[in-house]
């Protein structure tokens, strides 16, 4: 099945700057979550405003649905109707007054009518939990309420495909536990979900399938098992996932039949 979207040999250079990559290849497969991972600096972000038409590449091709993306106006306002990029830091993101105004942005942009307008920033706030934060003025939240706002101005416009730089970064664990929550809801409705994050153990309970940035070169392939890959998570300087560790000790103790899956969370095992 063609990917929804697509990085063919792709490499970037910022303006004046030593290559961050060459060469990278990455196929989100529709409908499914990719969990993006690797050590800081590595071009992660760089990656993700690839895929979401931020940045041009220097080479090689980012694709829709298969066909090269258009770097034209036309072609990227096509691209980001479809495409929501949501930036790690919310203050690069957010700049309206209050919260119902900044949510409202992108469907007011999209030229929608008025109530569909207000329904859809009802949904996207209920969905972040913060419909009690409607009225308050964007700058005077906390970090992570203002996260939750610049991710609900993302649902809002009810994107094909959600792409999310370090999403849980500065969440406290009910709100990771809430996001988790929404993401499956938005995948189950049939989104396509890229995140990337630092915390294995949350790739692992989430991801369908990850792809590892390390050392120059992208390693791709099903969540469980890229994540299971010691050598590989250690060259990215990540830690093993804990479901696989634990899964391992079971079975040499005999606890875990040898061909039952790795528990993915407490609750799992
Ligand atoms: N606007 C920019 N101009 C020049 N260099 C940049 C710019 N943005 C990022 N870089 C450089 O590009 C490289 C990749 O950065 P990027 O932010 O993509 O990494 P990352 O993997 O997302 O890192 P982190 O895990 O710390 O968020 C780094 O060396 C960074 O210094």
């Amino acid at each position: 099945m063609t990917p929804i979207l697509s990085a063919r040999e792709v490499s970037f250079a910022y303006d004046g700057e030593p290559p961050v990559f060459g060469g990278l290849s990455l196929e989100v497969p529709e409908g499914r979550t990719l969990a993006l991972l690797g050590p800081n600096g590595v071009g992660k972000t760089t990656l993700l405003r690839l895929l979401t038409g931020g940045l041009r590449p220097s080479r090689g091709q980012v694709l829709w649905r298969g066909s090269p993306v258009s770097y034209s106006r036309r072609g990227l306002t096509e691209l980001r109707t479809r495409v929501q990029l949501v930036l790690q830091d919310p203050d690069d993101q957010l700049f309206s007054a209050s919260v119902v105004q900044d949510v409202s942005f992108g469907p007011l942009n999209l030229g929608l009518p008025a109530d569909r307008v207000r329904a859809r920033v009802a949904e996207a706030l209920a969905a972040m939990e913060i419909a009690d934060l409607a009225d308050r003025p964007t700058h005077l939240l906390s970090f992570g309420q203002r996260k939750r706002v610049a991710i609900a101005g993302a649902l809002a416009l009810r994107p094909a495909v959600l792409v999310l730089d370090e999403p849980t970064a500065g969440l406290d664990p009910a709100g990771v536990d809430a996001l988790l929550a929404t993401l499956a809801a938005l995948q189950a409705a049939g989104t396509t979900i890229v995140a990337s994050t630092h915390d294995v153990d949350l790739a692992h309970r989430w991801a369908d399938d990850a792809a590892i940035l390390a050392e120059g070169h992208l390693h791709t392939g099903r969540a469980a098992d890229l994540l299971t890959d010691e050598a590989l998570l250690r060259a990215a300087r990540l830690r093993p996932a804990w479901g696989p560790a634990v899964g391992r000790v079971l079975r040499r103790h005999g606890v875990l039949p040898p061909g039952a899956p790795d528990p993915r969370t407490p609750a799992d095992l």
